[in-house]
């Protein structure tokens, strides 16, 4: 099998002939396994459609045996076999009334489960994706994907399925009834299929691109709108707004214009085969006029007929609007099953190794790492952590300060070399085990909608108030907990939005020291906090190192203070290694540093 293509070539709009085929071919495999589950299901709506449109399209062929052979029978005195008819016709009217309702039951059970089964997929697929995956795919597209692009599924699935099934079969059954009644007839309505055919072909092969690219520019839209409002800061204190709303307006017409375009391709459908359906009509009513002046066809069977022949062009509207929706969301289901194609590339160990007692030494020996396809950013790249030193990492913006962090995180895997902890690759080690010995606090301390307590927990799931209390309690978070509003119970809203940047890092430095790793990676914000914030959130981070390993990306000189280790990166390289006091009497780059910081402090 060729390399599968994933998202990569999501805003092509035309394709080659070979990733037509494999984008088709893998939207269909989805669909399969959303459809195999509900084969039960399928089975008893199949049934349920077939005894509900055999009852309909008896209907006709009763109202042909009442008029050709029971009204003589009348005449004679004879009402038993009208009254039989009429009964039959009673009885068919009602089953396929009960069946039709109890298959549409059925029809909308199996869409939704379908549904269920995809969204869960979408959200648990991406969230299992690597960050590397993420940083290059927006938020905008993921949401584009789970809402938009699921939302023309479900109005595929809600409705377009049941009535397709329902049509062809109806039109099936109607097709032989006609046979039956007569089968020049049925000749007739067999060659209206070549235009039809003909047509759908027409609207499906122009209709297909310009889904697709309805998919593109959808997502595009949504990503905009996220982008800006996700930004919303930046874009006032920037004035972006009259530049966005030009770009919005620009992709909403886009959008706009490729919507009216598909309109008009489906008005072109849908007359069209209204048209073909009045000719076939016209041309069976020629044709069984001259059949009943030739006295070789009976009035009630060409009344029959007429009734069947308007009746199977009836479903062929229903038919169209599902061929319609079928086109949208086979785009849809093609850029869905491409996010579902991503593979992590970080990838948890077929048999992972575990550490019994972790005390928790790093190594790096001769690693090469750079990000997907990029540049070199570590080239053989050596270093030797002891348990429990704290070890600060400084240097200039883009030296590679967060990358040596990410790695000992695992977001990312080495290029070559080794990477372990306790002697142990970390590539080896489960993800449980991973995240539970090593923890990284991040700049940004995301606080996740619910209580503080709640975002407490996170760092060990199941804990105790008392427990959580405690983690507060240690760094220094307790007291400005009980200050909010509910305590512990105070929701944090989005993103923290009741705390400040300090108490936010207070908590997430009571939410590590609960998680108790054995390995602690701190990204410092480089927010300025007031002195009396900033004595607390110090105090709170030598609480929270203790006695374990700390790698912190240091931006402040207080923290470069506490720590047993100074690491000056450059260039993805260490260039000076040393205590601070040693570093400083070296009068290198961190004594020029350190210098800059003591002369800002003045
Ligand atoms: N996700 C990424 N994809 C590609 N390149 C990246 C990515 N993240 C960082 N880089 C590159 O890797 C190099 C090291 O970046 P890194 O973020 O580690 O620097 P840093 O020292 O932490 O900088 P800062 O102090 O500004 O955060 C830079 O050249 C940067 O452009």
């Amino acid at each position: 099998m060729s390399q599968p293509l994933g998202v990569a070539n999501e805003d092509a709009i035309k394709l080659t002939g070979a990733e037509r085929k494999a984008v088709r071919q893998r939207s269909f495999r989805l669909l399969a396994a959303l459809a195999l589950p509900q084969k039960k299901m399928f089975a008893l709506t199949v049934l349920l459609v077939l005894v509900s449109n055999a009852a309909r399209v008896a209907l006709p062929l009763l109202i042909a045996f009442a008029i050709d052979s029971t009204l003589p029978a009348v005449r004679e005195g004879n009402w038993a076999a009208l009254g039989l008819t009429g009964g039959a016709y009673i009885l068919c009217a009602v089953t396929a009334g009960v069946m039709l309702s109890w298959y549409i039951n059925a029809a909308a059970r199996i869409s939704q489960a379908m549904l269920l089964d995809l969204r869960l997929r979408v959200f648990r697929h991406t969230q299992r994706l690597s960050l590397e995956f993420h940083e290059s795919y927006t938020s905008g597209r993921i949401i584009s994907r789970q809402t938009s692009d699921l939302e023309t599924l479900r109005e595929l699935l809600d409705q377009g399925v049941s009535e397709l099934a329902s049509s062809c079969v109806f039109i099936v059954f109607t097709l032989a009834s006609i046979f039956m009644l007569d089968w020049q007839s049925g000749i007739i309505v067999c060659f209206a299929a070549i235009p039809v055919t003909g047509l759908f072909y027409w609207y499906q092969s122009r209709s297909e691109v310009l889904y697709r690219e309805s998919r593109v520019v959808s997502a595009k839209v949504i990503s905009t709108f996220v982008e800006t409002m996700t930004g919303i800061r930046a874009v006032k204190a920037f004035r972006r707004e009259k530049a966005n709303d030009q770009n919005y307006a620009d992709l909403a017409e886009q959008y706009r214009a490729n919507n009216v375009k598909s309109f008009n391709l489906f008005g072109i459908l849908q007359p069209g085969l209204v048209l073909l359906g009045n000719l076939t009509v016209a041309g069976l009513l020629a044709f069984g006029g001259f059949r009943i002046l030739d006295g070789t066809m009976q009035v009630g069977v060409m009344v029959a007929l007429l009734l069947a022949s308007k009746r199977i062009f009836q479903p062929m509207d229903e038919i169209a609007m599902f061929y319609s929706s079928l086109q949208s969301a086979t785009a849809a289901l093609e850029k869905v099953s491409g996010l579902l194609e991503e593979e992590p590339t970080v990838k948890e160990p077929p048999a992972p190794r575990s550490i019994e007692q972790v005390r928790g030494e790093l190594a790096f020996k001769d690693a090469v790492f750079g990000y997907g396809d990029g540049p070199v950013i570590m080239d053989r790249f050596d270093l030797s952590i002891p348990a429990g030193q704290t070890v600060a990492v400084v240097g200039q913006t883009g030296a590679g300060k967060s990358t040596l962090a990410k790695l000992i995180a695992r977001f990312y895997d080495l290029r070559s070399g080794s990477l372990t902890l306790d002697g142990v690759a970390i590539k080896d080690l489960s993800n449980e085990q991973l995240r539970r010995h090593v923890v990284m606090v991040t700049q940004e301390a995301f606080l996740f909608s619910g209580s503080v307590a709640e975002n407490i927990a996170l760092g060990r799931p199941g804990a105790s108030l008392q427990e959580i209390q405690d983690a507060a309690k240690a760094v220094g978070a307790h007291q400005f907990i009980l200050d909010l509003p509910d305590g512990y119970d105070t929701d944090v809203n989005k993103r923290g939005g009741r705390v400040s940047a300090g108490q936010r890092q207070l908590i997430s430095f009571a939410r590590a020291f609960l998680a108790d790793p054995a390995v602690l990676i701190l990204d410092e914000a480089t927010s300025s906090l007031d002195i009396p914030s900033e004595r607390a959130v110090q105090h709170g981070l030598q609480t929270l190192l203790g006695n374990r390993t700390a790698l912190i990306i240091a931006h402040r000189l207080s923290t470069v203070q506490i720590a047993d280790r100074v690491l000056v990166v450059h260039g993805g390289k260490i260039v000076e290694d040393g205590s601070p006091q040693q570093l400083i009497a070296d009068g290198g780059r961190f004594a020029a540093l350190h210098k800059a910081w003591q002369d800002s402090l003045v």
